[in-house]
């Protein structure tokens, strides 16, 4: 069960930023982590700053999928980079710089705002179109986490922008610009992905194109001990995919062979990764990985994640092709509202919602 928290008037709900502007210099029990889930944030500093990387995520170059002669060869590692890794990079995505410092930089504005302000947005209701919060989920989280959050329902574009804040006064413009430009990628890269998977599917395309669409503007203050807390705690994403946007701070980190590794902020190009729908759909052959986030004593760091997947609507369930004697299928159908009952009710840690529609090897042979 999780811990009862003095709902409203804990300082814990009003966020990390204000947290931090009250001028602490340690960081309060309500964000310490059990010993075993903590990280060296020193050790994981040290590696960034040597010449040796930690982690070369495989890159895909959209322009390469563009040019017949070299489609072929792309769609190979992108289907080994969603077999292998789940997550990759892609760079010549063609979203400008202009648009990508745009968005981060407004990002990072909206956070300076007073408390008063970014405060007429919280809502403790997961699904407004307009959601300012803390931590994972503040209203079950045992332990909270070091980040504050901004989450933009950008499906369908028109009817929402109006609800989106109005100060800073480009915030609008600059994530609209932005959600357009993803919502393309996605739709550009989910046409790949289902050819690599042997599915030409034009109607699903089309599904993909209406498909629903968050973006989540979060915000990790500088912590007095980082090594206590996290950013994020271990977590998969529930969509078909994220795109994750990095001011350049190092924090992100993912699962790969056991060990968490960091992936380096790269200027101009995204962070792909494959979200809990697109597991279900390939049936399991691509695979959702856990990451978290670290956070550090020196410097705020700020991130955009837009996760999509199908139409709220829509149920998700591993393809019929994909599914045969040799192949049965792995997982019971699910749809947003199933993943939302499941975030509200409990702490979502690690790959549990997933595991929660896992068939077991019984149902498995009936399928
Ligand atoms: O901040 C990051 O790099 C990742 C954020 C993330 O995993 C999320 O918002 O789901
Ligand atoms: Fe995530």
């Amino acid at each position: 069960m999780a811990m009862e928290h003095e709902e409203e008037s804990s300082p814990c709900m009003k966020g990390v930023r204000h947290l931090c502007e009250s001028g602490i210099t340690s960081v309060p029990k309500e964000y310490v982590f059990p010993l075993p889930d903590r990280a060296d944030t020193n050790l994981v500093l040290k590696r960034s700053l040597s010449s040796k990387p930690n982690l070369e995520l495989p890159v895909v170059d959209l322009s390469q999928l563009r040019n017949p002669h070299q489609r072929a060869q792309t769609l190979r590692s992108l289907a080994k980079a969603c077999e292998d890794h789940g997550f990759f990079q892609v760079i010549n995505h063609g979203i400008s710089m202009e648009v990508l410092k745009g968005m981060i930089d407004v990002g990072r504005r909206f956070f300076e705002l007073p408390f008063e302000e970014r405060a007429r947005y919280m809502s403790s209701d997961i699904r407004a179109p307009v959601r300012y919060g803390t931590s994972f989920n503040q209203n079950v989280d045992r332990v909270f986490c070091w980040r504050d959050f901004l989450k933009l329902n950008c499906q369908p574009l028109e009817s929402f922008l109006q609800h989106w804040p109005s100060s800073p006064l480009d915030l609008r413009q600059a994530s609209m610009l932005y959600a357009q430009q993803t919502k393309s990628l996605f739709v550009v890269l989910m046409e790949a992905i289902l050819e690599t998977l042997g599915l030409n599917d034009a109607q699903e395309v089309k599904e993909f194109r209406e498909g629903s669409h968050l973006m989540v503007l979060n915000c990790f203050p500088a912590c007095p001990e980082p090594d206590l807390t996290l950013g994020m705690p271990p977590h998969s994403d529930y969509g078909f995919l994220t795109f994750v946007l990095q001011d350049g701070v190092v924090g992100l980190q993912i699962q790969n062979k056991g060990e968490w590794v960091t992936v380096e902020p790269i200027l101009d190009s995204l962070v792909v990764n494959i979200g809990d729908h697109l597991e279900i759909f390939s049936n399991g052959r691509y695979k959702s990985v856990l990451h978290r986030v670290l956070v550090n004593s020196s410097t705020l760091r700020i991130s955009v994640a837009s996760l999509h997947s199908l139409p709220f609507d829509h149920l998700v369930k591993p393809s019929p092709k994909l599914v045969d004697e040799n192949n049965p299928r792995l997982y019971e159908d699910t749809d947003f509202a199933a993943f939302l009952d499941y975030v509200s009710s409990r702490d979502t840690k690690s790959k549990s919602f997933l595991d929660s529609r896992k068939l077991s090897f019984t149902q498995e042979t009936k399928h």
